[in-house]
C-alpha cells in the first residue's frame, strides 16, 4: 500500500535514486533457501553491516560517520527508529535536523550503504525507555510490548506515521532498505505474547506490502519465544560465545537460508559506578573472519556509538537500578568522536578477504582543540529560579505525583512540603518501598542535607522547625531500557516519612531547565546569588572564546560532583565526576562558535561544588576512571596542566 502522497523532497530524490539505481521493478532483496544465502537483484549476496544510530550522532556529522563506515568495507548500516524521539506528546510528531531519518536514509544512499532497519517499536539500545515514549505511562496499568489494547492502538497509531514515510525507501521501490526487523529480542521480555507480534507483523505488511524481507533478532535463549512464521529469524552474540552451537541452534528456526548474526558485538555499553567495557580487537577480528567463513551476513553492533546526549540513556537492573553513561563510545571501531581506532582497520582487513573494500585514504581524524582552564561563577542556587523555572506555577495533591502523572517526560522535578511540627533532633527521613526514582537532593529551608538514591542510600537525618520548608529535587537519570518491566515511573513513588510522620499536602513543580538555559543568562543582571553558602542544586555559567582553531574537544570536570551541562544551549548530557568511568563529555567543534564569538557554558551542579569551580577542555577523552578514582596515566602530562588559565572578562 504506496502512500497516497510522496513528500516533496521524495518526488524529487525518487526519480534521482532510480536513475542512479537500477530500475525500481528489477529491483529485488530476496532469501535464496536453496542455496542458503541471499539474492540481490539475483546475484547472490551477503551483507557485512554495522551499526550507527543517527539518533546518538548530531547530523551535520552523519555523512562523515557513514563515509568511514563504507570506507571500512561495509556494505549496509543497521539502525533503530527511537519511537520517543519522533513522537514527544501522544500525535506530536518531529522528523526534523537530526530527527530526519529521511535525510538519514538518503546520506546513507549517498554513501552507497543499504539499510536494514529496526523501527521497533521497542529498541532497546540503552536509550531511554528502550525507545517506548514515556507518555504511554500515564495509563499506569498498561502492559507495553503485549497485546494490550492501549498500547497496540498506540503502536498502530505511530507507525500509520512512520512506515508510509519509509515505504519509498524500500530497496525494490528504489531505495536502500534491505529488510526490516520487528520487534527487537522480544523472546528475552519474557511476556512471549505471540498474539501481539502478529499483531506487528500484520500491520508491517499492511502498511510495507508483501516484497519486503521482515525478520526477528533474539539472543540464542530468547528465539523461541522471539521468532515468528513468516518472520526471517537471526541471531545475536559476541566473540566470546560460541558460534557453532549458536548457529546450530538457529538452524532449527531457519533450516535454509542464510545464517544472520544482527548484532555482533564489537565492545559494550558502560553504566554509572561500574568499570568501562572494552572488547579485544584479536576476539573480535577472530570471530568475524570464523562467520563470514560460513557465508553468514553479519551486523556489527557497534560501528560507531556516539552519545547519549541530555537525558536520553537508558537504564538496565543487575541487582539494582544501574543508568547508562553519556558516553556510548562502545570501545567501538569508531569512537565517540568520530576517530578511526585500531579495531576498524583491523575489522577493514577481515573484511578485504572476503569482499572488495573502498580504496583511498581514510580521512584523518578530526582536529583536537584543549581550553582552558575555565573558571566558572556562581549564577545563582536552583531554588532562586524557581518562578522561571515552573512559570506555570506548582500542581497540587494531597500524596506526590510522579512525573508519568505531571506529564513530565525528562529532567528535574521539585517536590515541597512544609514541617507540620518541629523536629528537634536528626530524625530518620526515608520513601518507603524504594521509592525514589532515581535520586533526591534534599533540602531544608535552602540548605542541603543530603542525597537519597534508589537502591543505593534510603535514609537521611533531618530537623527542622514548624512550617520549616522540605524541598526535594527528584532526578530521572533515565527509564529501563532493558528487562521485564519497562514501565519505570519516575518521582517519588510513595510518600515520604519523617520520623512516624506520613509527610502529605505536596506542590509539584516541573522544571523546565532546557527552556530557561537556551534563552537565559543574557545579562549579568539575571544572577540572583543564594542567602546560604550554595551546596545543592546550583548553576554555574562562563562565557568564553575559542583560542586558536576550534576542534572536536572534551569536556573534564575535576572536583565537580554531579550534574548537567549545557553548552550555548545544547545539552550536553549528564556528568558523574564522582562516580565515574567517563570523567569528560563529547563536545563535537560544531557546538563552539569560532574565534571572535563568545561560547557560554552553563552547569547545574547537583550537590557540591569544588573550591575552584574550574573546567578544562582536554584533547582526548577519559571514560575507564577507575572505581577510586581517577587513573591520570590516561593523560599525557601536558594535557593535564593544559595552557595558562584564562582570566577572561565578561560573565
Ligand atoms: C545488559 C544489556 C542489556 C541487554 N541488551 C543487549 S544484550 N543488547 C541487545 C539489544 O538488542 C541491543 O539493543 C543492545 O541493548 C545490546 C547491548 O548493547
Amino acid at each position: 500500500m504506496a502512500p497516497k502522497k510522496l513528500s516533496c523532497l521524495h518526488s524529487l530524490l525518487l526519480p534521482l535514486l532510480t536513475i542512479l539505481l537500477p530500475q525500481a521493478d528489477t529491483r529485488s532483496f530476496v532469501v535464496d533457501r536453496d542455496h542458503d544465502r541471499f539474492l540481490l537483484d539475483g546475484d547472490p549476496f551477503r551483507y557485512v553491516s554495522g551499526s550507527l544510530h543517527y539518533f546518538r550522532v548530531p547530523r551535520v556529522l552523519w555523512a562523515d560517520r557513514l563515509l568511514k563506515m563504507r570506507w571500512s568495507g561495509l556494505n549496509a548500516i543497521q539502525f533503530y527508529v527511537p519511537w520517543n524521539y519522533h513522537e514527544p506528546q501522544p500525535g506530536v510528531y518531529n522528523f526534523n535536523g537530526s530527527r530526519n531519518l529521511i535525510a538519514f536514509l538518503n546520506e546513507a544512499a549517498l554513501a552507497n550503504l543499504l539499510v536494514i532497519l529496526r523501527p521497533g517499536p521497542y529498541i532497546c539500545a540503552e536509550w531511554e525507555m528502550g525507545g517506548l515514549p514515556s507518555w504511554l505511562l500515564r495509563k499506569p496499568e498498561i502492559h507495553l510490548r503485549t497485546s494490550d489494547p492501549d498500547f497496540l492502538a498506540a503502536v498502530d497509531s505511530w507507525f500509520k506515521v512512520l512506515l508510509p514515510k519509509i515505504y519509498p525507501w524500500l530497496y525494490h521501490n528504489g531505495g536502500n532498505i534491505i529488510s526490516i526487523q520487528v520487534e527487537n529480542e522480544y523472546g528475552s521480555y519474557g511476556a512471549c505474547d505471540s498474539s501481539y507480534m502478529r499483531h506487528l507483523a500484520g500491520l508491517f505488511r499492511a502498511l510495507l506490502g508483501e516484497k519486503i524481507l521482515l525478520f526477528t533478532t533474539d539472543g540464542p535463549e530468547g528465539l523461541q519465544c522471539g521468532s515468528l512464521q513468516g518472520l526471517y529469524t537471526t541471531v545475536d552474540f559476541g566473540p566470546a560465545d560460541n558460534m557453532t552451537k549458536i548457529f546450530t541452534l538457529l538452524r532449527k528456526y531457519e533450516p535454509h537460508g542464510p545464517l544472520v548474526n544482527s548484532e555482533y558485538y564489537t565492545g559494550w555499553l558502560d553504566y554509572w559506578g561500574q568499570n568501562h567495557s572494552t572488547r579485544s580487537v584479536s576476539a573480535i577480528t577472530k570471530g568475524l573472519e570464523n562467520m563470514l567463513e560460513l557465508g553468514a551476513s553479519v551486523n556489527t553492533y557497534m560501528f560507531h556509538g556516539g552519545t547519549n546526549f541530555g537525558y536520553w540513556n537508558g537504564a538496565d537492573k543487575k541487582g539494582r537500578f544501574l543508568p547508562i553513561t553519556t558516553s556510548y563510545d562502545y570501545d567501538a571501531p569508531i569512537s565517540e568522536a568520530g576517530d578511526p581506532t585500531p579495531k576498524l582497520f583491523a575489522l577493514r582487513n577481515v573484511i578485504s578477504k572476503f569482499q572488495e573494500v573502498p580504496l583511498g585514504p581514510l580521512p584523518p581524524p578530526s582536529p583536537k582543540m584543549m581550553l582552558g582552564p575555565l573558571t566558572l561563577h556562581l549564577v545563582g542556587h536552583l531554588l532562586a529560579f524557581l518562578d522561571l523555572l515552573c512559570p506555570h506555577g506548582p500542581i497540587n495533591s494531597i500524596l506526590p505525583m510522579t512525573f508519568e502523572a505531571v506529564k513530565q517526560d525528562h529532567g528535574f522535578m521539585l517536590y515541597r512540603t512544609y514541617l507540620t511540627h518541629t523536629i528537634f533532633e536528626p530524625t530518620p527521613f526515608w520513601v518507603p518501598n524504594n521509592g525514589v526514582h532515581d535520586r533526591a537532593y534534599v533540602m531544608v529551608d535552602g540548605v542541603f542535607q543530603g542525597v537519597l538514591e534508589r537502591n543505593m542510600r534510603d535514609k537521611l537525618f533531618l530537623m527542622g522547625k514548624l512550617g520549616s520548608k522540605l524541598d526535594i529535587l527528584l532526578e530521572n537519570m533515565g527509564r529501563l531500557s532493558f528487562g521485564s518491566n519497562s514501565s519505570d515511573f519516575k518521582g517519588l513513588l510513595e510518600p515520604p516519612i519523617l520520623g512516624h510522620t506520613v509527610l502529605t499536602q505536596w506542590m509539584m513543580f516541573p522544571l523546565k531547565i532546557d527552556n530557561l538555559v537556551k534563552w537565559w543568562f543574557p545579562l549579568q543582571l539575571l544572577k540572583r546569588p543564594h542567602p546560604q553558602a550554595p551546596s545543592g542544586p546550583t548553576f554555574y555559567s562562563k562565557t568564553f572564546p575559542i583560542v586558536g582553531s576550534a576542534g572536536d574537544t572534551f569536556l573534564y570536570l575535576p572536583g565537580w560532583t554531579k550534574g548537567q551541562v549545557w553548552i550555548n544551549g545544547f545539552n550536553l548530557g549528564r556528568y558523574w565526576t564522582t562516580r565515574g568511568p567517563q570523567q569528560t563529555l563529547y563536545v563535537p567543534r560544531f557546538l563552539l562558535f569560532p574565534k571572535g564569538a563568545l561560547n557560554k557554558i552553563t552547569l547545574l551542579e547537583l550537590e557540591n561544588v569544588p573550591l575552584q569551580p574550574q573546567v578544562q577542555f582536554l584533547d582526548k577523552p577519559i571514560l575507564n576512571s577507575t572505581l577510586h578514582g581517577l587513573r591520570i596515566d590516561s593523560l599525557s602530562a601536558d594535557t593535564l596542566s593544559a595552557s595558562e588559565p584564562m582570566e577572561l572578562s565578561g560573565h
